[in-house]
């Protein structure tokens, strides 16, 4: 308890040392239970925060708005943030609190298994969900074209031929449209979410057409070009993949090692002294203990090890975020992330910061604290100020009216070439900049 504290209680109790030693009592177990319930909702808010944007991936069926090296950063930044609990003795609980972290032990680390349920989730969507849905529809329009008589094997046949032409790990098939502009990853990400919801053909039914029919020459060498550049922004992130998924197995695995460790060394330690307090870290340093606890964490001195995988895990948090702020940035809007999911990181970080420095605000109790309270603290920022963007992009980001008379115009222009996807904006920067090339060609 701090002099502040002290000072203030001697002037409460009138100088009875009487009084003062019941408050001061009262005090300490009325913090500490706030400590542990303030705990207790951080981990609640934790477990389900990814719940919304697993959800709107799954509605879009994509998972572009998400940066996947925040995912990833999430899942590294956990690891060590496990390993720097189990090797940081802060982490102590008390027995008062066995019974409910017996039941929260069953859910250990279930945080970071939602996120790895949400990296893979990112995964398919991303990359195998595109292929299987392209396959499927060439082999509906296959079907179609050539009549319910088709042999089976035919339409496997166009699959290769497609296949051959068409990349693989190209995951979203672009619509027709001008090619002279946007090849850049822009096109890339803003098409694969409007084409998930629109009425757009897909490049399977393009191919489809192409290979079956004797479509006008111009729109074909339009197509031509176009999916030739979508071949070459899209299929990079294939090897990406391979090794985001690589990195994660390889996490969990030691993860889930780790974890095992631990747990067998504290169930024998309860086994060998049944004074002895369960030692449970349940992924983050949750639970706080009381002062004598962590005076007594302080005379025995934090592990270094233990502290510096602290500090990396607060470093990986926070950098994490920065990926996400700069997709947002580089996309200029937000569509595909849930707000819901950093609205409950804050709460989540914030209840967590709160749970520390409600037992006590002295130095020599928040320093063993210091890397947790950092990157808490940190993230709250930070995704406060991607919550900033979210206002930001959706409140300045609608078209003007100017944009809109512009694209009634264009629709018009080019209903008879292109299939302008309905409020498309990429779409119609593609045909407004092909106007304006027309119109200087022309006039040269
Ligand atoms: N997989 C998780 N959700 N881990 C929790 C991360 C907590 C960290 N302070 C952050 O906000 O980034």
């Amino acid at each position: 308890m701090g002099v502040f504290d002290n000072s203030i209680l001697s002037l409460w109790c009138h100088g009875s040392q009487h009084c003062l030693q019941l408050v001061k009592e009262n005090l300490s177990s009325v913090r500490e239970s706030a400590s542990f319930f303030l705990g207790l909702i951080s981990v609640i808010v934790w477990v389900v925060a990814e719940i919304p944007q697993i959800i709107t991936n799954y509605r879009t069926k994509s998972t572009e708005g998400l940066s996947l090296t925040f995912l990833v950063t999430w899942i590294i930044g956990d690891v060590f943030n496990l390993v720097g609990c189990l090797l940081e003795p802060a982490t102590l609980l008390t027995q008062l609190y066995m019974a409910v972290v017996r039941t929260l032990a069953k859910d250990l680390g279930l945080y970071t298994i939602i996120t790895l349920a949400l990296g893979l989730q990112t995964m398919y969507y991303g990359h195998l969900y595109p292929q299987l849905k392209y396959k499927r529809q060439l082999k509906v329009e296959t079907f179609a074209k050539t009549g319910q008589g088709e042999k089976g094997s035919d339409a496997e046949q166009s699959i290769e031929n497609s296949n051959r032409n068409f990349s693989p790990s190209s995951p979203i098939p672009l619509p027709a449209c001008p090619r002279r502009i946007s090849t850049g990853s822009g096109l890339f990400y803003q098409s694969a979410r409007y084409l998930s919801k629109s009425h757009t053909p897909t490049a399977g039914s393009i191919l489809a057409q192409k290979m079956t029919s004797t479509s006008t020459t111009a729109l074909d060498s339009i197509q031509e070009s176009l999916l030739g550049s979508a071949i070459a922004t899209q299929s990079a992130p294939a090897p990406r993949m391979k090794n985001t998924l690589c990195l994660v197995s390889t996490l969990t695995f030691l993860g889930v090692i780790n974890l095992l460790q631990q747990l067998n060394k504290n169930i024998n330690l309860m086994g060998t002294n049944p004074r002895q307090q369960l030692v449970i870290h349940v992924g983050r340093k949750l639970f706080q203990v009381g002062d004598d606890q962590l005076l007594k964490t302080d005379v025995s001195g934090g592990s270094s090890i233990g502290t510096f995988l602290g500090w990396a895990m607060t470093f990986v948090y926070l950098g994490g975020r920065l990926p996400q702020i700069c997709l947002n940035i580089r996309r200029g809007h937000v569509e595909g992330l849930n707000p819901l999911m950093f609205m409950f990181a804050v709460l989540g970080n914030s209840t967590y910061v709160a749970s520390i420095l409600v037992i006590s605000l002295d130095w020599p109790k928040i320093k063993p604290n210091l890397p947790w309270l950092v990157d808490a603290g940190g993230c709250v920022l930070l995704d406060f100020f991607i919550l900033m963007q979210f206002i930001y992009f959706r409140s300045f980001d609608r078209p003007s009216p100017v944009n809109l008379a512009i694209s009634t115009k264009l629709s018009k222009k080019y209903e008879h070439k292109t299939e302008l996807v309905n409020g498309d904006y990429c779409q119609l920067i593609n045909c407004y900049n092909h106007w304006r090339g027309d119109h200087r060609s022309k006039r040269k």
